[in-house]
This record gives structure tokens, C-alpha cells and sequence, in this order.
């Protein structure tokens, strides 16, 4: 297990192709993700990262997603913490219990409405007002904690169990056939919608609908190498996993840290004042709806967010898998089929790498004679770093910052005292009670 920037950078980048996500890793994810890019190495995986980055990084998609945040935010997520908002003061009115909102169970029902509509153009409405059960979030959530079952026990273990149909693994199968249903029946009506005549939306802008026309395009050359369904299907499931609670997490956090820093609240919402004080006509606190290039302008914001997730990482520990022997530079021996743990979570607090006041909460420490200066990958590995970084980087602060921002400028979220606030241990950077809170309309004069 390594925590070493220098290490880091030598399984990640400079031995890139020795250490990939492994069979250790790839079997364990094998049913639900398939071959997708979370879960494939070497050509596979580098294939459908070409065609991701490539994507995501279009200004069609850039603009797509803002505009999905926007109306997920508006119209679903301020509405409905308004309305647990009216419901929690008419219980709080009519009886002496007091009730509170989970702002972790809230927000991972937005960041996976988000993802799907990036991935599949699809809103599968977690995030309705009644806060209802989804089958496919449900199904979706069951196959990835049985699925993470098995890194937990030794492998005759599960695969004893997946032998017999039994258990966890008979969860799995269930679950995993929910999922890839709801999948495929996406595919297929996505094709047929698109193929149908006088259709408005010629050019939907999801990951899903790229694909298909890319698939389109292949056989109309009649090439023999193309994209079958279930590699459109796998590459979307693999989307949702990765960029799933990942935010979220993030953002719940955040929420909580800033609570606990009253004097950086101020100082972000000062910066979002600043930014809509430059706005020619002025909306009324309700109608404002962040714009690309205001939520750029928001850097203590960045600095914030980044800084949190330094000392919260969504995930807080990774690993590779050794191909071949291998040697650090140090002279530390990786035998073949070994793998490789990087401590993401402890490099966010060694003092060896942010100083001895690593263990504070400090957006300031982001800026460099008044200018926010990204921090080096190897050293501030939160989105993973080399050939592998997150590709959903730039979305995910985007994401990050809209609902940051919409949310504190309409209200001050307050922390419900005496709740015991833990990390729960898994892959994931979930807080193990989730976080109760309380929201009090602010009376900002803009
Ligand atoms: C705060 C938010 C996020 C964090 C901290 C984060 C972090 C990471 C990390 C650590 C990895 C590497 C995982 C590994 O290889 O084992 C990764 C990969 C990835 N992330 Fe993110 N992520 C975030 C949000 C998102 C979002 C919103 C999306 C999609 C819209 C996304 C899409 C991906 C994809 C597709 C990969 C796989 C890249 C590859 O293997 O080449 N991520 N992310």
C-alpha cells in the first residue's frame, strides 16, 4: 500500500501499461459492467476512452449537460427541498418530533437522475417529488454493493456461492438482470426513436445516442469492425457507475464542512454576489440560473470543493495489478499478479505533502498570488491521475459548483446537533448515517 507521489506517478503514468485494473479487479465487476470502460484494460479500454474524452469534451455535450443541470436543479431539486423543506416545518408545527431531511440520500438521488440523462438521455425520476423507489436505482445500487462483496471475502467464497446461485450472488444475478433489462430496453427504444420519421430532436447530445449514430455510421460503410449492442450497452452502465455517487458524496462533504466554517460560507457567498452584481438585468433570488461562464468565475467556490474533497476523497482507495515484476524506483519489489493499493484519503493529509496545516480545511491554499493553481496529479490523486484520470472531471465540478451554489444562495443548510458524523468504510466516501439537516430560507438582497 503506497501513499508516495513518486510511486504514484510510476504505476500510473511512467508503468502505465504494467499496472492495469487487473483480473482481480475485472472479475469481480465482470457481470454487471461487462467490458465497459471502468472495467476493461489495454485496446478495449483504450478505445472507448478515445471515444469519451472525445465526447464529453465536445462544446455539444458541454452544453448539453449544463442544460441539463440547470432544469435538474431547478425544476426537480430546489423543488423538491422546498416542498421536504414546507413538509419538515408543518411535522416539526403539528408534532414535537423533530424531523429532518437526509441530504446524502437527497443528492444521490440527483447526481444518479444526472448521470443517466448524460449517459442514457434518460431521467429515470429519483428525484420526484414523493422521493419514490426507482427499480433500476435500486437494482443499480444492490449489484454494486454485491458486486464489492466479493473484494470484501476470499474468492472460493463468492465463487463457491455463484456455483450454487446462493446468497450475495444470487442477489447479484437479480439485481445485474434488472440492470442490463433496463439497459438494453433503453438501447432498443433509443434506436427506434431516432430512426423514426419527423422526429424534432435529430441530434439528441447524450453518450447513448452518440453512439448509436457512430454505430450507424459503421454499418453504412459496411467496415467489419463496429460497435455491437452490448458494447453500447456496457460503455453507458460503466458511465453510470463512475460518475453514480462520486459527486455527491463530494457534495454531502462539503455541505457539512462548510457548515462547520461559517467564515468560508461568507467568503462563497460574497464571490456569488460579486458574480451576479455583474449580471445587466437582475433576476428576482428564485429565476437565478447559473450560466457556464459565471460558474467558471467561481474559483474560491473550486477552491472549496477541491479542498474538501482533498480531505474527503469520493474514493478513498484504489489499486492496480502488476502484469510482470516490476521494481519501484526506491528498489521496492512489485512481484508479478500483486497488486498495488494507493491511499488516496491518507495522501490528502500527509504534512509531508500540504504542510503542517494539513489537516484543516483551507480553501485559500488553492491560490497562488491570488490565482487558483490546480495541484499536481501525482500528489492530489482525488480524480486518479495519467492516462486513467477521471473523464468526468470537468462535468463533475460543473455539476459540483451548480449545486453548490443554486443551493447556498437560497439557503443556509444547517447541521442537525449531536449526529455522529463517520465515514462508512468502502470503496466509496459515503458518511456512514447519512447527514440530517434543516434548510432556512435566506434573505440575500441581490
Ligand atoms: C467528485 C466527483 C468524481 C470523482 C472524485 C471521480 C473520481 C474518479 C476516479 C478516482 C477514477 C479512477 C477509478 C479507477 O480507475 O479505479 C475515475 C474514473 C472515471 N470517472 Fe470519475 N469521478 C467523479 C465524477 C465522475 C463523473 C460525474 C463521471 C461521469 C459523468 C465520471 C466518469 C468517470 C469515468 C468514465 C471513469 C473511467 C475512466 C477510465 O478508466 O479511463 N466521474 N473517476
Amino acid at each position: 500500500m503506497i501513499a508516495d507521489p513518486i510511486k504514484i506517478e510510476y504505476i500510473l503514468k511512467t508503468k502505465f501499461k504494467n499496472f492495469p485494473k487487473g483480473v482481480y479487479y475485472r472479475e469481480r465487476f465482470r457481470e454487471l459492467l461487462g467490458d465497459g470502460i471502468f472495467n476493461a484494460d489495454d485496446d478495449e479500454w483504450k478505445e472507448q476512452r478515445r471515444i469519451a474524452t472525445s465526447e464529453m469534451h465536445t462544446s455539444r455535450f458541454v452544453k448539453y449537460s449544463l442544460r441539463t443541470m440547470q432544469s435538474l436543479v431547478h425544476d426537480k431539486l430546489l423543488k423538491a427541498w422546498s416542498f421536504l423543506t414546507f413538509l419538515v416545518i408543518e411535522k416539526q408545527v403539528n408534532s414535537s418530533r423533530n424531523h429532518t431531511i437526509d441530504l446524502q440520500e437527497l443528492l444521490l438521488r440527483f447526481t444518479f437522475d444526472n448521470v443517466c440523462v448524460a449517459a442514457f438521455g434518460v431521467d429515470p425520476g429519483c428525484l420526484a417529488l414523493d422521493l419514490p423507489d426507482i427499480p433500476f436505482a435500486k437494482a443499480f445500487e444492490d449489484a454494486t454493493e454485491y458486486s464489492l462483496f466479493r473484494f470484501l471475502v476470499p474468492a472460493f467464497i463468492w465463487k463457491t456461492m455463484r456455483l450454487f446461485n446462493v446468497s450475495k450472488e444470487n442477489k447479484l444475478k437479480n439485481a445485474v438482470t434488472i440492470v442490463h433489462e433496463f439497459a438494453e430496453t433503453t438501447v432498443k427504444n433509443r434506436k427506434a426513436d431516432l430512426n423514426k420519421p419527423g422526429k424534432l430532436d435529430r441530434d439528441p447530445c447524450d453518450l447513448l445516442s452518440r453512439l448509436i449514430k457512430m454505430q450507424e455510421n459503421q454499418l453504412s460503410k459496411n467496415t467489419t469492425k463496429f460497435f455491437t449492442d452490448k458494447f453500447l450497452k456496457d460503455f453507458c452502465i460503466s458511465f453510470i457507475l463512475a460518475g453514480r455517487d462520486t459527486s455527491s458524496v463530494a457534495l454531502v462533504w462539503f455541505f457539512w464542512l462548510v457548515h462547520e466554517h461559517p467564515n468560508i460560507e461568507a467568503k462563497i457567498l460574497q464571490e456569488i454576489s460579486a458574480i451576479l452584481s455583474q449580471r445587466e438585468t437582475k433576476d428576482g433570488l428564485n429565476d437565478v440560473v447559473f450560466q457556464a461562464e459565471e460558474l467558471d468565475k467561481m474559483v474560491y467556490l473550486q477552491a472549496a470543493l477541491s479542498e474538501s474533497l482533498r480531505l474527503y476523497p469520493s474514493v478513498p482507495i484504489d489499486f492496480k495489478q502488476a502484469k510482470e515484476d516490476d521494481v519501484f524506483p526506491d528498489g521496492m519489489k512489485i512481484p508479478k499478479g500483486h497488486r498495488v493499493l494507493y491511499h488516496v484519503y491518507a495522501m490528502g493529509r500527509l504534512k509531508s505533502i500540504w504542510g503542517e496545516d494539513s489537516s484543516e480545511f483551507k480553501p485559500e491554499r488553492w491560490f497562488k498570488d491570488g490565482e487558483f493553481v490546480s495541484e499536481n496529479q501525482f500528489r492530489y490523486v482525488v480524480f486518479n491521475a495519467g492516462p486513467r484520470l477521471c473523464v468526468g472531471k470537468k462535468f463533475a465540478y460543473t455539476q459540483m459548483k451548480m449545486v453548490a451554489a443554486s443551493i447556498l444562495l437560497r439557503y443556509k443548510v444547517k447541521v442537525v446537533e449531536g449526529q455522529v458524523i463517520t465515514p462508512k468504510v468502502t470503496t466509496t466516501l459515503y458518511m456512514k448515517h447519512g447527514l440530517s439537516v434543516t434548510f432556512e430560507p435566506r434573505q440575500l438582497v441581490l
